[in-house]
């Protein structure tokens, strides 16, 4: 069993006087920033000239440069996209660095793959919320929180786990609970966890099942209601009580398709190229493709992800929800 870590085993005195410099403004940043202040916490946002900058300072907070939020923090969290983070860190970061700072990370991705390598003198740790940035801010502001990881890399003050720790109750996370990891595993199974099931996996399962539908002469609308729109409630359900919750309220009927049906989907060759997908994470392949990626400008990424925006679930969906005024648009 893992150690479970709430807010009672968490002191938020650890940032008390201290100044947390969040880098970036993006899906975490305004998130952290936002949830940390409102826990007390004296934070200023790290930013270059641009769209954020202005959200930042339009949400009340002092907004400088990265390089002048580096020197003025003692706790410095980077939350840019990941293939970024190198370049910044490297220019506007490390040559500000003191002894006794505390970088922080969201993701393992570059420490874990060596993009980014801190000097030996200063602490190096992560907070990994366990869900996208707005439900990190939204779940807090009903009062509850969403699940992170603390993980440290470098000890150098003999503080970072209480850091860590604090960090994630200033932002909700132990509220409902933290566990201690690696930077390894954090990285790894993230990876995995949104490639393979929440993102990849969910992505291509509901557009297989629309396209069935739609292929054999069913309405789109129909589709999209059945294996997109009321996928959102089931998973609540699930959220809620687990997969038997999600069982209990559907039909019997429907629990038996489930039964007989599922592993026909998610079959022994799927359970495979899961494997496979884990091994190139594990191997560094998959890293290493996402920073070659990058290198060349995207080619890969922008062209799938123009023909994803292009997919008729997308057009019938954004259809259907203008008649939904309660979803954010
Ligand atoms: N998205 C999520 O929910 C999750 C993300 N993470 C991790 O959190 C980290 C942040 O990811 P995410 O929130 O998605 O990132 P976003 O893409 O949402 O954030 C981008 C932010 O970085 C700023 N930015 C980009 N380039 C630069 C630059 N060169 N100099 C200064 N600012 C820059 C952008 O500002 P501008 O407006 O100027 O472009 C924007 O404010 C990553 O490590 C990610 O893996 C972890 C858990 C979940
Ligand atoms: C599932 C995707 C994620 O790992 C996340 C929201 O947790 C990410 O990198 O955005
Ligand atoms: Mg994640
Ligand atoms: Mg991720």
């Amino acid at each position: 069993m893992v150690t479970m870590y709430y807010d009672k085993d968490a002191d938020l005195s650890f940032l008390q006087g201290k100044t947390v410099a969040v880098v970036g403004y993006g899906s975490q940043g305004h998130a952290q920033a936002q949830n940390l202040r409102e826990s007390g916490v004296k934070v200023i946002i790290g930013l270059r000239p641009g769209k954020s900058w202005k959200q930042a300072e339009e949400d009340g907070f002092e907004v400088v440069n990265v390089d002048e939020a580096a020197q003025r923090a003692d706790v410095i969290q980077i939350l840019l996209p990941d293939e970024r983070q190198a370049q910044v860190y490297q220019d506007s970061i490390a040559p500000y660095l003191r002894a006794g700072q505390v970088l922080l990370f969201s993701h393992g991705f570059n420490i874990h793959f060596g993009q980014i390598v801190p000097p030996a003198d200063v602490d190096v740790a992560m907070v990994a919320p366990k869900s996208p940035g707005h439900l990190v801010r939204r779940v807090y502001t009903e009062g509850g929180g969403v699940p992170g990881l603390v993980a440290v890399h470098q000890d150098a003050t003999g503080n970072a786990k209480n850091i860590a720790l604090a960090y994630a109750k200033g932002i909700g996370c132990t509220r409902a609970g933290v566990i201690e990891t690696s930077f390894r595993e954090e990285t790894e199974t993230d990876l995995f966890g949104e490639q393979a099931v929440l993102c990849g996996g969910v992505s291509e399962l509901v557009k297989a099942g629309f396209e069935t539908l739609v292929n054999a002469g069913y309405e789109p609308e129909i589709a999209y209601f059945e294996c997109l729109h009321e996928l959102k409630l089931i998973v609540d359900l699930m959220y809620e009580g687990g997969l038997s919750r999600m069982r209990y309220s559907i039909s019997d009927t429907a629990e038996y398709g489930d039964y007989m049906s599922g592993p026909r989907v998610v079959t022994d060759a799927t359970k495979a190229e899961m494997a496979k997908i884990l091994k190139e994470i594990q191997q560094g392949q998959f890293a290493k493709n996402w920073i070659i990626e990058n290198q060349a400008n995207r080619p890969v990424f922008n062209a799938i992800r123009q023909s994803e925006r292009n997919h008729p679930i997308e057009e019938v969906g954004a259809r259907l929800r203008e008649m939904m005024s309660w979803i954010k648009k």
